[in-house]
């Protein structure tokens, strides 16, 4: 089974947290991180800031603190439901397409039809908790230089 193609590396680790700049200060001031990047996501209802060393290497795995905008954001439904804590992990692929096509083949469940836009504009679809042993699996193909 040839595999070179799936995964390129960890991009991230998604934490729900219930307040963003809360987190930020925790992450900076205590853990030692620096903000990379924040934005807005709308339509996946959440405030979110990637964190790293600043000096980021190339294949380096940020990672992403991620607030509800909303209470309808999944985000607050996964706080309601767990506290805040480890919400997503998220691969890196070269071609979102040619993988979407591969892992469904292979029986695992995409959340969405097409991809979506996530961090930065990439493109991002997720793997159904249940069909990757319990670990909500984000795929995204990022924007070149993000
Ligand atoms: C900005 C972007 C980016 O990085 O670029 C982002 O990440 S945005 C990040 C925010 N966006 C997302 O997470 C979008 C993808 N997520 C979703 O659409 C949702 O969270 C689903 C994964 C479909 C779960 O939603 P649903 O309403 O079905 O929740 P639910 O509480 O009924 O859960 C159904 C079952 O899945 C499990 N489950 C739910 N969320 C889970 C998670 N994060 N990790 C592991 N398991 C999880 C529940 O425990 C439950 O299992 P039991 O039945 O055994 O109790």
């Amino acid at each position: 089974m040839n595999n070179d193609d799936l995964f390129i590396c960890i991009d991230h680790v998604g934490l729900a947290v219930p307040d963003l700049d809360e987190a930020i200060k925790f992450h900076t001031e205590v853990m030692g991180w620096r903000v990379l990047h924040r934005e807005t996501n709308e339509e996946q209802g959440v405030e979110e800031a990637m964190i790293g060393t600043g000096d980021q290497l190339a294949e380096n795995a940020q990672i992403q603190l991620l607030a509800p905008l909303n209470e309808n954001s999944t985000i607050a439904k996964f706080l309601a439901k767990n506290g805040p804590g480890m919400q997503q992990l998220c691969y890196r692929v070269a071609d979102i397409d040619a993988v979407s096509a591969k892992l469904r083949e292979r029986g695992v469940r995409l959340l969405y039809p097409e991809p979506k836009t996530g961090t930065g504009g990439a493109r991002i679809n997720f793997a159904h908790p249940k069909d990757t042993g319990g670990v909500l699996l984000e795929i995204t193909q990022p924007v070149a230089g993000h």
